[in-house]
Parts: C-alpha cells; structure tokens; sequence
C-alpha cells in the first residue's frame, strides 16, 4: 500500500481525504469528538505540506437526500478549532458549492464537503452509479488518501470506487489501525474475549459466526442480546429485535456449543416502559422481560457476571455499548464492561475497544484511554477485521 509520502510533493495538490468524521451529537453539539481528533495527524501532515485538502465524510444513515440534522456544519466548526485554521464546509457533496470551494483553497488550507450520503449513489448497490460519484468526486482532487478507518468495511463511492479513479495512499490513522488491531488476530493469547453490543444489530449479529472459530468465549450485550434471548424462546417485550435473525442466533448458540466455545447472556436486564432517560428504571430475569417493556441496559447480577468473564482475559475486544450509556440510569452495564476491561488490561491482557460510540462512551463515562490497550475509532470495521475478512477499502488500495 502507498502512504502519502509515496505520492510526492504535495504542495499546490487537491487531496481528496476520506475521513470517518460520524460523531455523536446532541441536536448540533458534539459530545464526543475523539473521531475528529484521530484524523488531524494525516490532515495536519498534508497541510504542512502545503496541499489543499478537501475532505469528504458521512455523518449518521440518511436516507440519500440532504437532512439538516444530518449536516457536517458542527464537524466542520470542530474540525476548525482542532486544526487551528477555519474550515469552509461546502453546501453539497460534488455540486457548484464543492466546486467553487476546492476552487478557493489555498495551498495548506482544508474545505469539507457536506455529508456524502447525502448523494444516493454514495451506497448504492450499483456499481455505475457509485463510480459516477467517484468520478465526480475525482474531478475535485489530483489524490485520494483513505484515512477513515470506521468505514473501510463499507463498499462505498467515497471509500472503495474512489480509489480506483485517483493515485491512492493510505492515511495514518488506518495505518495505526491495522498495526495495533494485528496484535488480537495474530496468535492472540488465550482465554480471548469478545464483548458485543450496540444498535447496529443486523450489522453485527453477522460477524458472530465469524468469531465463534477463533475466541474462547462471546458475551452479548446492548441491543442485539434480545434477539439470543428470544432465539432461547424468552419473549422481550418492546425491545429491541432482529425477528428475521432468530433462526440465525439459533444456529450460532448451537455452532458455539459444538466449537465449545461459551456464549454469555445476560441474567437480569434493567427495563423501562419508554425509550427516555428518565423513565423508572426495574430489574427483571432475562427470561421474564414483562410485555410493553424495553430492555435498556444490562442488570446489576449480569454486570458481575460479565465483569467476572472479562477480568481473566489475555485478550478482549469489546464492540457495542452493553446499554444505553447515553442515558445515566442505563449506563451501569457499560461502565461495568469498560471497568473490567481496564483491570484485564492492568492483569496483562491486551485489550481494545472499538465503536465510534463505545469509544466515546469510555470517555464520556470519565475512563482514562490508557486503561486499553487500543482504541479503535471503527467498530463495524475492526469486528471485520478481527473477523479475518478482506476490507474494501483497505484492499482497494493494494489494487
Ligand atoms: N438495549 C439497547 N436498546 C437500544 N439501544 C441500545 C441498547 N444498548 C445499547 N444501545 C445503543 O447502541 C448504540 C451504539 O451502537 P453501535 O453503533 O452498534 O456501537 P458502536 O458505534 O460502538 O459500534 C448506543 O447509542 C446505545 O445507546
Ligand atoms: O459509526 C460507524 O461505525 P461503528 O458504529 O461500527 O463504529 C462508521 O461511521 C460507519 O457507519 P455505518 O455503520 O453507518 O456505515
């Protein structure tokens, strides 16, 4: 793979930088900018370089159409802050705004484009429509440097097409990426430990299957565990639920049992009656979730139990908040998770955490980042990894 100092002198050049730039926000406040911050070595390298770096990024799952709530305008602002030096966002993704501002950049200085996914064919399917985009988007730039790692498993224009209609390089921060999440799938100590969780269930349900040849145990919190539960024929309320991959988690728990390989669940799930930071919180057996509730974070015998099966770890990754962090009455699981994960660490495991919202979630519940040995700014994206899978975006660039 290239790194940017196979491109040659930059200065005076357009530098198309693909950066995962997906924060978590509070209507237009940022609450965790640890992605931003993890691009500025690659973007702060190119400007000592004296290019002129047009970025692009996606924020959020539009649905291919411009949102408001789904502008780049606080990254930008933050970007700005961060770099020292203002950031022009462009009002589109490759129309007259993207033009006329790539048009005005000065060599060293830095434009945003506005959300990516904001163009329908950023996503598509159809690979023609997707590489319109990336020649669209070539057209604004001499290079491409991929550096968002949080999206390198994503088969999109902006990360994969993109590299195959400019001279390409690899950013620092996917470097770094690849380099310390090796360490887990190159001989990793045993017992090794996967924790998952989060939202972003259908995503990630995949990757079990994947994970149950090579860790020692699995523990599933967050959104996703309602579908084992309700695969063990336990109803869950108003939780959330993969319906269509309940024979699938079936397959896997008896995959797991066969391999040998232990699947932790939850004992006792913290419920409320609405998705709402201050609905009353009640502690219920996870098989007796009552109907009309929904299940928001993990109970206090499960956060011990998952502590228990984390703290023996030689290696673990955790993806996934084990519950909804963001709302204090539903963070102890994930509190308890990250706690466990720093005294595997200080016991000599290696750890990582990864996850845009994990990540900020560790931070955002006042954990010290040197408690891990690797944070990564991509959870789908290092599940893959882990998984042994080949990136797209990352393979396209040895192409
Ligand atoms: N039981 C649950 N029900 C609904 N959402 C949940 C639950 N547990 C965790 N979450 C949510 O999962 C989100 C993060 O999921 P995801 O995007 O998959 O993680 P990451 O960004 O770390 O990869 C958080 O916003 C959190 O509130
Ligand atoms: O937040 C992201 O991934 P993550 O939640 O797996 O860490 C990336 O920005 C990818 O976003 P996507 O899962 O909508 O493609």
């Amino acid at each position: 793979m290239k790194t940017i100092k196979d491109l040659g002198d930059l200065r005076g050049k357009r530098v198309l930088v693909r950066s995962d730039f997906n924060v978590p926000l509070d209507g237009t406040t940022i609450t965790d900018d640890g992605r931003i911050r993890a691009a500025l070595p690659t973007l702060s390298s190119l400007v000592e370089a004296g290019a002129k770096v047009v970025v692009t990024a996606h924020l959020g799952r539009p649905k291919g159409a411009p949102e408001d709530k789904y502008s780049l305008a606080p990254v930008a602002a933050r970007l700005g802050e961060l770099l020292g030096a203002p950031v022009t966002l462009a009002k589109d993704t490759v129309g007259e705004s993207a033009k006329a501002t790539v048009a005005a950049l000065g060599e060293g200085e830095v434009a945003l484009l506005e959300n990516i996914r904001f163009d329908p064919r950023e996503t598509s399917k159809d690979e023609s429509e997707r590489q319109s985009l990336a020649a669209d988007l070539a057209e604004l730039a001499d290079f491409y440097v991929s550096d968002g790692f949080g999206v390198v498993h994503r088969k999109q224009a902006s990360v994969y097409d993109i590299a195959l209609a400019l001279p390409s390089a690899v950013g620092s921060l996917v470097l770094k990426e690849v380099e310390s999440l090796k360490k887990a799938t190159d001989n990793p100590e045993r017992p090794y430990v996967v924790v998952l969780g989060g939202s972003k269930v259908s995503d990630k349900l995949g990757v079990i299957g994947n994970l149950i040849t090579k860790a020692d145990r699995l523990l599933i919190g967050g959104g996703m565990l309602f579908t084992f539960l309700a695969a063990k024929g336990y109803s869950v309320g108003n939780s959330l639920l993969e319906e269509d991959q309940i024979d699938a988690v079936k397959g896997y728990l008896a995959d797991a049992e066969k391999a040998g390989v232990e699947i932790v669940l939850p004992v006792d799930i913290l419920v409320a009656d609405e998705f709402k930071a201050d609905s009353p919180a009640t502690v219920v057996a996870a098989d007796a979730i009552p109907d009309g509730k929904i299940g928001l974070d993990i109970g206090p015998e499960s956060q011990k139990l998952f502590a228990s099966k984390i703290v023996d770890a030689k290696t673990a990754v955790w993806n996934g908040p084990a519950g909804v962090f963001e709302f204090e009455a539903f963070s102890g699981g994930t509190r308890a998770v990250a706690q466990a994960l720093v005294d595997a660490t200080s016991n000599g495991a290696f750890t990582i955490v990864g996850g845009g919202d994990s990540a900020a979630a560790v931070r955002i519940l006042g954990f010290d980042e040197a408690g891990f040995s690797h944070i990564s700014t991509g959870g789908g994206a290092s599940l893959e990894f882990l998984e042994g899978k080949s990136l797209p975006g990352i393979a396209v660039l040895d192409a």
